[in-house]
């Protein structure tokens, strides 16, 4: 570091001293009011916390009303407000998803007809994944659960890919002191020739004309600028050129013609953090798939079933609407054909919005539905709940409501939905999912956590 640094070393390690900042992005389809707050400068909708409140304890983090996310990482933002045309529907892959930082960011840049596909490799951290996209209620991202190897299945299919790769983390090493156990030259080394793979597997999948957004949480230029600039050495990219405030902090690199961006604690307020971003070189042209009518994987919903659940949809028509045995869940029409090539060829642990479970006549409505931004709340009875009754509920213990009837019920935390019970007098049964819920003792004196009003 002191040879990239130079003169500026020692303020670098002094700021290594410093305690990490706390940042979270609000979610724009459930928050609608600005808080008063410092706002991360690179990222609309994103503030700076004066201290770390326990945000187990507050119910509107439950909701997917915000995800803390270190500030740095928000800078993928740029990339595509500066080199994408974000009215466009367009396909978009972010290849390593877990937990779903750059994810959920990603759902709420892209238009609502674009398509998302988070990826995770690593099985239990795919489920994390499901959970923070089902918690953010975009309904139009995409879960799989597949080695990056496995896009080679999809040649052209994206027009923009995240890499937010996994590396040796010296950019972590304040917030995680694990992060510095862990670190060996070693692991540098390794981590930058998985990298290598990685790129390499999944650059298939871009269309040309696309664009990779390639990060990291490391400063090393092994893992940064020298395999960017070895991808675009092996294959036909350019570099891409993003407009910098001064005041940001932000350091641009440059090696062997690739443009980098660097953040250090002692010029940022976040965590050390890489990004550069290539275009795919070539014109991109559509092949027109003739032949036998295909045979499609998804199936979409009778149209019985549709007429139950669509008026639990604000714009129904802009849905395809799909049956997976008893689940009717729904998908933007536009991408239809698109979600069937991924269950063709990938692993999908999720996708859309999970509507409803129909038995019969009998209609259960799905936790995915209560927090999505498509739910029309006109359809169900609704109860706003203080906050110890709403962490009640989130535990998933079963609490008192007034009034009496024997239906569905929408419960609300300062407004934003929960999820739902069935009312039984002044009784409810809970139908919080029992893997999401809240697992600590509730203290005897609850904080009154304010992040958003
Ligand atoms: C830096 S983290 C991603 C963080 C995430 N993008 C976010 O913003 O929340 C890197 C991810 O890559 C995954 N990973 C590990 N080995 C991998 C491999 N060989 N190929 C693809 N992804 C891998 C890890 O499980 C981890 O979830």
């Amino acid at each position: 570091m002191e040879q990239i640094l130079g003169s500026s070393f020692k303020n670098f390690e002094a700021a290594l001293d410093q305690p990490a900042p706390i940042s979270i992005r609000l979610n724009s389809s459930k928050i609608f009011t600005e808080p008063d707050l410092p706002k991360v400068p690179w990222a609309n909708n994103a503030f700076y916390l004066p201290e770390r409140p326990q945000f187990t304890l507050d119910p509107l983090f439950h909701a997917g009303s915000y995800y803390v996310q270190e500030a740095s990482s928000m800078f993928l933002e740029q990339a595509l407000k500066q080199q994408v045309d974000l009215e466009q529907p367009l396909r978009v892959l972010d290849l390593c998803g877990a937990p779903g930082g750059k994810t959920t960011h990603l759902a709420s840049l892209i238009s609502e007809d674009s398509l998302l596909v988070a990826n995770e490799v690593i099985k239990n951290r795919a489920s994390i994944l499901a959970e923070n996209v089902a918690k953010w209620g975009s309904g139009n991202v995409v879960v799989t659960n597949n080695d990056p190897r496995q896009f080679s299945r999809l040649p052209d299919f994206f027009d923009l890919m995240v890499v937010d790769a996994p590396c040796s983390g010296e950019g972590m090493f304040r917030k995680d002191p694990q992060a510095v156990n862990e670190w060996s030259e070693e692991n540098v080394k390794l981590c930058a020739q998985r990298q290598q793979r990685i790129l390499m597997d999944v650059w298939e999948a871009l269309k040309p004309g696309g664009l990779l957004v390639y990060s990291t949480c490391t400063w090393n230029e092994s893992e940064n600028e020298q395999n960017v600039a070895w991808l675009a050495e092996q294959e036909n990219a350019t570099s891409v050129k993003l407009e910098l405030k001064p005041e940001w902090g932000i350091e641009a690199s440059e090696y062997q013609g690739i443009e980098g961006y660097r953040f250090y604690p002692q010029q940022v307020k976040g965590e050390g953090f890489f990004m550069a971003v290539l275009r795919k070189t070539g014109d991109y042209e559509e092949s027109i798939k003739g032949g036998r009518k295909k045979k499609y994987k998804v199936i979409i919903a009778g149209k019985k079933e549709q007429a139950l659940v669509r008026s639990w949809f604000q714009y129904p028509d802009k849905f395809e609407w799909l049956q997976w045995g008893e689940i009717i869940s729904a998908i933007p029409a536009s991408q239809f054909e698109a979600l069937d090539e991924l269950y063709q060829n990938m692993h999908v642990i999720y996708a859309g919005t999970e509507v409803a479970e129909v038995k019969g006549k009998k209609l259960k409505p799905m936790h995915p539905l209560a927090l999505s931004r498509h739910l029309n709340k006109n359809e169900f009875s609704i109860v706003d709940l203080e906050l110890e009754q709403a962490l009640k509920y989130l535990r998933k213990e079963d609490i008192a409501l007034e009034g009496g009837g024997s239906d569905w019920v929408l419960l609300q935390y300062k407004q934003v939905p929960l999820g739902w019970a069935k009312q039984i007098g002044n009784r409810i049964n809970n139908y919080y999912p029992k893997e999401w819920r809240i697992r600590m003792e509730l203290p005897t004196e609850l904080p009154e956590i304010s992040v958003v009003k």
